[in-house]
């Protein structure tokens, strides 16, 4: 089925699905996030506060763009990768993109409690980070959804959920 993209929110849940999807599917499974950390060594809060958005940018776009994929994947994305660029494009034409859609309020309550943290949001809590979500969602959207298939993950998706959107495709 060669490459399969999540694309989403931060938090929406592309790395956990990822993980999910590529075992399901006995595909090797690729995190661009981490694919970042290892090449340059630094977490990516951490590189953020060295170099700034616009270096992080650039530099996400040359690693989505390089990367040695094999012929089959399951990739999931950082958050605010296809907004920049004409990466959403690049992976539509390199392979399907499924959005995983969530609400602000779901999404402030999972990165709340997540572990990692996400430089973009600069410790917001509360009605804050859910109005802030808010906001740069309403940004993301029209570039997550040039997605091949939008999952509408609130309710709690299985990897068998996504296969089946993407079965639609070939319709
Ligand atoms: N289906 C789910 N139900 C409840 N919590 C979930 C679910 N999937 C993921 N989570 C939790 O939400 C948080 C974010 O998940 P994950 O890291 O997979 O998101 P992401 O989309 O990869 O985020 P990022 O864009 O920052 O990489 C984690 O704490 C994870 O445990
Ligand atoms: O939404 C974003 O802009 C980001 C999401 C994460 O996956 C990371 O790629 C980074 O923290 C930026
Ligand atoms: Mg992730």
């Amino acid at each position: 089925m060669s490459l399969i993209f999540l694309v989403g929110f931060m938090g929406c849940g592309k790395t956990t699905m990822g993980r999910k999807l590529s075992a399901a599917l006995d595909y090797p499974f690729i995190d661009l996030d981490h694919q970042f950390e290892e090449q340059t060594g630094m977490r990516i809060a951490d590189y953020f506060a060295a170099h700034g958005e616009e270096e992080f940018r650039n530099l996400e776009s040359r690693i989505l763009k390089e990367t040695e994929y094999p012929e089959n994947a399951v990739v999931s994305t950082g958050g605010g990768l296809p907004c920049f660029f004409d990466n959403m494009d690049w992976m539509n034409s390199h392979g399907k993109t499924v959005y995983m859609k969530l609400t602000p309020k779901m999404l402030a309550s999972r990165l709340e409690n997540a572990k990692t943290p996400r430089p973009v949001l600069q410790g917001k809590k509360g009605q804050e980070l859910v109005d802030f979500i808010e906001s740069k969602l309403a940004d993301r959207e029209p570039f997550y959804s040039k997605a091949s298939v939008i999952a509408q993950s609130y309710v709690d998706l299985t990897p068998e959920n996504i296969l089946y959107l993407l079965s639609t495709l070939n319709k």
